[in-house]
């Protein structure tokens, strides 16, 4: 089981309108920190529907096309509910940093969702940071995250 991401990969980027602000911020973020980052939309503030766009962010992981994914909402529910209907994917709802490392720690998480309504972007940026450097430990966890 792969326990950190790679960075020969790409990341896969997605969002709703309620996340396309967070989503801009943290591509460039990301990208000025030198990942590649594939951006799967929206690309405007304009209303649209959540699924849209979880749903390719999920595909490129299940494809090996993307090492891991951010994905961002409202409440960040709806891109983790679609999210998780993939075989291949863990997708974490986070709010606190904590939450995201114990995701990548205990999980194996492989995209994490925010809500860009409910946390500021330098925290949702920080839980980015924290999700993509933290290595999952495996150990207990591993029989576990195989039983998902
Ligand atoms: O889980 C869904 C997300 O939070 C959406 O971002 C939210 O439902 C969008 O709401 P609205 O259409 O009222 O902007």
């Amino acid at each position: 089981m792969q326990t950190t991401f790679d960075r020969s990969l790409p990341l896969a980027i997605g969002c709703d309108h309620a996340g396309f602000e967070y989503k801009e911020a943290i591509k460039k973020m990301l990208t000025e920190a030198g990942w590649q980052v594939e951006d799967k939309g929206t690309y405007s503030a304009d209303s649209t529907d959540y699924p849209d766009y979880a749903h390719p962010v999920a595909n490129m992981i299940e494809e090996g096309k993307a090492t891991g994914g951010i994905l961002i909402c409202g409440s960040g529910n709806g891109i983790c509910m679609t999210a998780n209907k993939h075989q291949g994917i863990r997708a974490a709802l986070c709010w606190l940093e904590e939450l995201a490392s114990l995701a990548r720690q205990h999980n194996n998480a492989n995209i994490i969702c925010l809500p860009a309504r409910y946390v500021s972007l330098d925290l949702a940026e920080k839980m980015v940071n924290t999700f993509l450097s933290t290595a999952f430990e495996g150990g207990r966890h591993e029989k576990r995250v195989e039983k998902i």
